[in-house]
């Protein structure tokens, strides 16, 4: 499957997350945004609650650490269930090893990048990953505008995944909506992270159809699309 939408849950209501990850049965993953008050100027949620999740829900977790320290709580969050686990490049000392701790653990291993965070330095870590993680906000609050400045290190980004041969996906996190995220497709992501323009919505399983349906009509003619 070509493209992927992943609702977050940072802005669903937390007093409900077994609902309203049930409101969104459909999307491919959930997103769910782990923040430590320290990485990011904003505190969200921690290891018992995803494990709570995982059970409450099919949908598989794609976790997003927005923490200090990643070497050390990126494992313990595929134990609590995750299928993914995406650590910041500004927050891991050592992103090799991690990257293969967490594989090896049973989940897929994704890089972020902040917005002022080039991908060029980590291209010889790519084949390492199973995702790279663009922000197209600054981290920490859900509902904050688009940066299409973003756009052209989605592109090279893109670039560097095909140059190299390799299946991995293409994540954009921020500000992905019905506005942007044609754009987004069209510079090469994939994987859609979308906050507010699901959860925000009347229907949230809708939103997440059409989100879906519209990404379609541009990767459907992309190259790099056939390949997963
Ligand atoms: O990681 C983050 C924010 O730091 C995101 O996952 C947001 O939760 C996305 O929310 P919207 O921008 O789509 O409202
Ligand atoms: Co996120």
């Amino acid at each position: 499957m070509a493209v992927q939408i992943n609702p977050s849950i940072l802005s669903a209501d937390f007093a409900r997350l077994a609902e309203e990850a049930k409101a969104v049965e459909g999307a491919d993953w959930l997103h769910v945004d782990v923040m430590d008050n320290h990485f990011v100027p904003n505190l969200t949620l921690g290891v018992p609650v995803v494990e709570s999740l995982a059970r409450a829900t099919d949908t598989p977790l794609d976790l997003h650490l927005m923490i200090e320290d990643a070497d050390r709580w990126a494992p313990q969050y595929v134990e609590a269930g995750a299928g993914s686990v995406t650590f910041h490049a500004e927050a891991a000392a050592a992103p090799v090893r991690l990257a293969r701790e967490i594989r090896a653990k049973g989940a897929r291993a994704s890089m972020a990048l902040k917005p002022a965070t080039p991908i060029e330095p980590y291209e010889d870590l790519l084949p390492e990953l199973d995702m790279v993680l663009i922000m197209t906000v600054e981290p920490g609050f859900g509902g904050q505008a688009f940066l299409d400045i973003m756009l052209p290190k989605i592109r090279r980004t893109r670039e560097l995944i095909s140059k190299h041969g390799l299946q991995m996906w293409l994540q954009v996190d921020g500000g992905v909506s019905a506005a942007t995220i044609e754009r987004c497709a069209e510079a090469g992501a994939d994987v859609f992270v979308a906050g507010s323009a699901v959860y925000g919505a009347e229907n949230p399983a809708e939103a997440v159809r059409a989100l879906r349906a519209q990404a379609e009509t541009v990767t459907a003619g992309a190259a790099w699309a056939c390949s997963h």
